[in-house]
């Protein structure tokens, strides 16, 4: 039996469709990321999960129960926002305690419960703090123990590190995947617009678009073979560029033709040979060198220091803008200059249909 699944949920605010007939089922212990730019329905998602909004149409079941009528503190589920929302007037000990309390647990099944919870995000020595002695990354660990400590059946994520420096972000998806893997039953949904988020803690993303599921599957399958333009280019930010089919292989994949280039492309779906099609290439399987070099006749038109290597705009002859990245520029022209761009072997063919 799955945890979540929302049958044909449609959110509407006055004339705005926030969340447009949304089908999604996840499973015991799974974690799923809902992943898309801002505005796409993503939170709206969580919130008729939730109970904090009621749909405008369509059915939501937790456990097989369906709980669309249900108000929020009936449905049992643990809930973090971005912005921690703890209690500031309550000790970290009585957040924590606050679900249960209100479900009316013993006194000394929330002492065990609260203590258990405190541990397993790493703040045992912190219980008598108020949230205002804590930093960011810790009121965030509070705010998930608190969502954990009424064992929820499913755990609802909405954004909850972009509150948080790059370098505590880190720290926090190394937290939650250590977390995930001490619940194996909690299905967690995590609410993100960040794709780096996403691939490292999620099993499945479901990417979404203008209030639609556009793509959904394993995360790797879903960035190493996009089944859609959109996709390709949200995760993993994928140059789309105009190829023909030259021929398909049985399991060599597809021989491609890009401007003056012949390319061995990885297939999804049905190619024919002679047909248009467009190639995902994600930046860093470009290579950017001297235009006598050969490759793609291009300009060099952006050069972005990134620290760990350099990020480079180019304007391709005939085929418009491609973005790559480089660790180097050691050897290679100045903005503005002719430049050749070469590219890798393997990149994924992506269905048509769902361009930018
Ligand atoms: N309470 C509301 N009243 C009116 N419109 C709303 C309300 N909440 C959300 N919307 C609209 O519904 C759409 C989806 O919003 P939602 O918050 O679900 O997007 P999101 O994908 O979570 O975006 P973000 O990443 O920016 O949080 C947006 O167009 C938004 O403006």
């Amino acid at each position: 039996m799955s945890a979540v699944r929302l049958e044909q949920v449609s959110v509407h605010f006055g004339r705005t469709v926030a969340l447009a007939g949304l089908d999604l089922e996840v499973a015991v212990g799974e974690t799923l990321a809902l992943l898309g730019p801002s505005g796409s329905g993503k939170s709206t998602a969580l919130k008729a999960i939730a109970g904090f909004l009621r749909p405008s149409g369509g059915r939501v079941f937790l456990g097989g129960e369906d709980v669309t009528d249900l108000p929020p503190h009936r449905r049992g589920l643990g809930v973090v926002v971005q912005s921690y929302a703890l209690f500031p007037h309550m000790r970290v000990f009585d957040n924590v305690a606050f679900g249960l309390r209100a479900r009316r647990a013993g006194r000394k099944e929330i002492e065990r419960r609260v203590t258990e919870v405190l541990e397993l995000v790493g703040m045992a020595g912190f219980r008598d703090r108020y949230p205002r002695e804590l930093s960011g990354g810790q009121q965030q660990r509070i705010a998930i123990a608190r969502a954990l400590a009424i064992r929820p059946p499913v755990l609802l994520l909405d954004e909850p590190l972009s509150a948080l420096d790059a370098a505590l972000r880190e720290d926090m998806i190394a937290e939650l995947l250590r977390l995930r893997a001490e619940l194996p039953d909690t299905a967690i949904i995590h609410v993100t617009h960040d794709q780096g988020e996403a691939l490292a803690l999620a099993d499945r993303i479901a990417v979404m678009r203008d209030a639609k599921l556009v793509d959904i599957g394993p995360a790797r399958e879903l960035y190493q073979r996009p089944p859609s333009a959109f996709t390709a280019s949200f995760l993993g930010s994928a140059n789309l560029l105009p190829v023909r089919v030259l021929d398909i292989g049985a399991d060599t994949g597809a021989q491609v033709r890009l401007g003056s280039l012949t390319l061995r492309a990885e297939t999804t779906g049905t190619m024919l040979a002679g047909q248009e099609a467009t190639l995902g290439v994600r930046p860093h399987r470009l290579t950017v060198h001297a235009e006598a070099a050969g490759g793609l006749p291009a300009r060099l038109v952006g050069v972005q220091w990134r620290g760990n290597g350099f990020r480079l705009d180019l304007e391709l002859d005939g085929l418009g803008p491609a973005r790559a990245e480089v660790s180097t520029m050691d050897g290679l022209p100045a903005l503005g200059e002719r430049v050749g761009v070469t590219v890798a072997d393997g990149c994924p063919l992506v269905p048509a249909g769902g361009a930018r």
